[in-house]
């Protein structure tokens, strides 16, 4: 790899770096074959590429709408996990409460230190990927090292807009003549365009049989978009995931995944597609159209199936050992978002020429603009790109700090009757952030911080027994709300209007169960609370 030319341009500098290959010389189109889930696909070997393909490389999403939201320490989820020498899996693993309802942990308020494993958008904990031309798919990324099931790939970066926006955008995209689209579903009413900027998950071609799924996580506050493995995948696997629902691809395209059970057109269910109203030239054989009927999403998979999560056994010790203390701090400091641009986006990746190899490379050209403040990147923030580093200049972090607005909600009666003193009302804790959710009570008291000061062993029992029902009630609700997104998702809802009946019910049926299982745990709380300060009275 050489870097081809740096040069200043006022306060910007553009560093142009092409990596080198073998078999550059080749010149003849070659067909290389690679296993893909089981599929042959065809990966084709050019000398230049007939598109130039121009975007902003960004290691985060950049919101256009609106700023990203600022957590106040109140709302910093906080798990209760225990670091254990002998056992990995304490340092957040898959039995964290935060893992275990998709919100990260928050650096600086997890127990576990920097031991704690549930950071991965934030430190970007992506997979080796390679990115590849392939033959009837424009390019592709390829996992570059063996990947398990479940594990995280990549975040799928870009713009997050409004609905409004997306539309917009996608009806200008059809008609600049772009043939890809990268517009993928946030939210009910937010979308990530990776069209102009992104990162490398904006590569990630579509399969009826795709090796990975996409799942959302809450992290400081906001959703995001992980590229996750479905099954395990071996090096030099091209990485697919399926577009349905997600997809805000306007046209429709023909797919070529190659998959024994291929739909036929790319996200066939998204809202995008069922608006679709642009129907590519004819001429054009990647993606002409003849006809398409259009795709009845009741006819086939069950809803569940695309952002299912890997169902996780409840299982927490009775009066789990307490968090250590932040007690005392009374700092609401809002938490930025890491990384968020100072300045306006600066790096561009440019690729402008590829050269499949056997050993399935593509050559880059790496069109780095650079901030005003040149800052070297930090080994975990780098995309693991096999061309080597793409030098960045990271968007360093706005030093902005708001004041805070304390957002204490609910448990008032608690706070009255001193429990805050007492230290047990637990502070930063939100077990079920899923933007679907919307607890009244933010802030949660614990049976762990109660139970110490209850002599009676039944009174524990039942408000242990209380608080694991609410947290397996909890995430049922969250189970719920993953399997009616893409539904909600395509009617563009956020809460059960609109839905079928069934899922209404369902719904309805299950909020109203969390509910009274959250309810069930204050009020057996508040009861051991009045019953201590009962005893206190009587001690005194
Ligand atoms: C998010 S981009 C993926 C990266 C894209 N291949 C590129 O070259 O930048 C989505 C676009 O890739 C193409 N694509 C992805 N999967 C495909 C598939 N299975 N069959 C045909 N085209 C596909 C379509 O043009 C689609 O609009």
């Amino acid at each position: 790899m050489r870097r081809k030319t740096a040069r200043d341009r006022s306060t910007k500098r553009q560093i142009t770096r092409t990596c080198s290959w073998a078999n550059k010389g080749l010149r003849s189109m070659r067909v290389a074959k690679r296993e893909s889930n089981g599929i042959c696909l065809p990966l084709k070997q050019v000398e230049t590429l007939d598109t130039q393909l121009l975007y902003t490389h960004i290691i985060c999403n950049e919101f256009i709408h609106r700023g990203h939201k600022q957590l106040v320490d109140d709302d910093v989820p906080v798990c209760s996990c225990k670091l254990s020498k002998d056992d990995p899996e304490s340092a957040c693993g898959d039995r964290c409460l935060n893992v275990l309802t998709s919100n990260e942990c928050t650096h600086g308020f997890c127990p576990c230190g920097e031991s704690c494993k549930n950071q991965r958008f934030q430190k970007r904990k992506y997979i080796k990927t390679k990115l590849v031309k392939t033959e009837e798919r424009g390019w592709g990324l390829l996992a570059d090292q063996d990947v398990k099931m479940g594990e995280f790939v990549i975040e799928y970066c870009g713009e997050v807009i409004s609905s409004e926006e997306a539309r917009t955008r996608s009806q200008n995209y059809e008609s600049e003549g772009m043939q890809d689209a990268y517009i993928i579903s946030l939210s009910g009413s937010e979308f990530i365009d990776a069209t102009r900027k992104g990162s490398l998950g904006r590569f990630i071609n579509h399969s009826c049989d795709p090796n990975c799924e996409t799942r959302k996580w809450t992290v400081l506050g906001e959703v995001r978009v992980g590229i996750f493995a479905k099954k395990d995948i071996k090096t030099g696997t091209e990485l697919t995931y399926n577009y349905n629902f997600e997809w805000y691809g306007g046209a429709k395209v023909r797919c070529r995944c190659g998959a024994a059970s291929c739909v036929g057109f790319l996200g066939a269910k998204s809202r995008g597609f069922q608006e679709d109203t642009y129907v590519w030239e004819d001429n054009d054989d990647r993606f002409s159209v003849e006809n398409v009927p259009l795709y009845d999403s009741e006819d086939d998979e069950p809803l569940s199936t695309f952002f299912k999560k890997a169902q996780v056994g409840l299982k927490f010790k009775k009066l789990r050992g307490s968090i250590p203390s932040k007690s005392g701090e009374k700092t609401s400091t809002p938490h930025k978002a890491e990384n968020t641009p100072k300045t306006e986006p600066t790096v561009e990746l440019k690729l402008d020429e590829t050269v499949e190899t056997n050993n399935v490379h593509a050559t880059l050209q790496h069109e780095v603009l650079m901030g005003d403040e040149d800052k070297p990147i930090k080994e975990e923030e780098t995309d693991n790109v096999s061309t080597g580093v793409v030098e960045k200049n990271l968007q360093s972090e706005k030093n902005e700090e708001q004041d805070s607005k304390k957002q204490k909600q609910g448990v008032l009666s608690l706070k009255r009757m001193g429990a805050e003193k007492l230290g047990l009302f637990q502070k930063r804790s939100r077990f079920y952030s899923n933007q679907y959710s919307n607890s009244p009570i933010s802030s949660r008291i614990k049976a762990q911080d109660i139970h110490r000061h209850i002599l009676s062993q039944d009174a524990c029992d039942q408000l242990v027994a209380a608080e694991e029902a609410e947290v397996a009630a909890t995430l049922e609700l969250n189970r719920l709300h993953d399997k009616l997104r893409p539904t909600m998702e395509e009617l563009g809802k956020d809460g059960p209007d609109s839905l079928p009946m069934s899922m209404a019910e369902e719904w309805i049926a299950v909020t109203c169960k969390q509910m009274a299982a959250v309810l069930n745990f204050n009020h057996t709380a508040m009861i051991c609370l009045a019953r201590f300060a009962q005893d206190e009275q009587v001690l005194e």
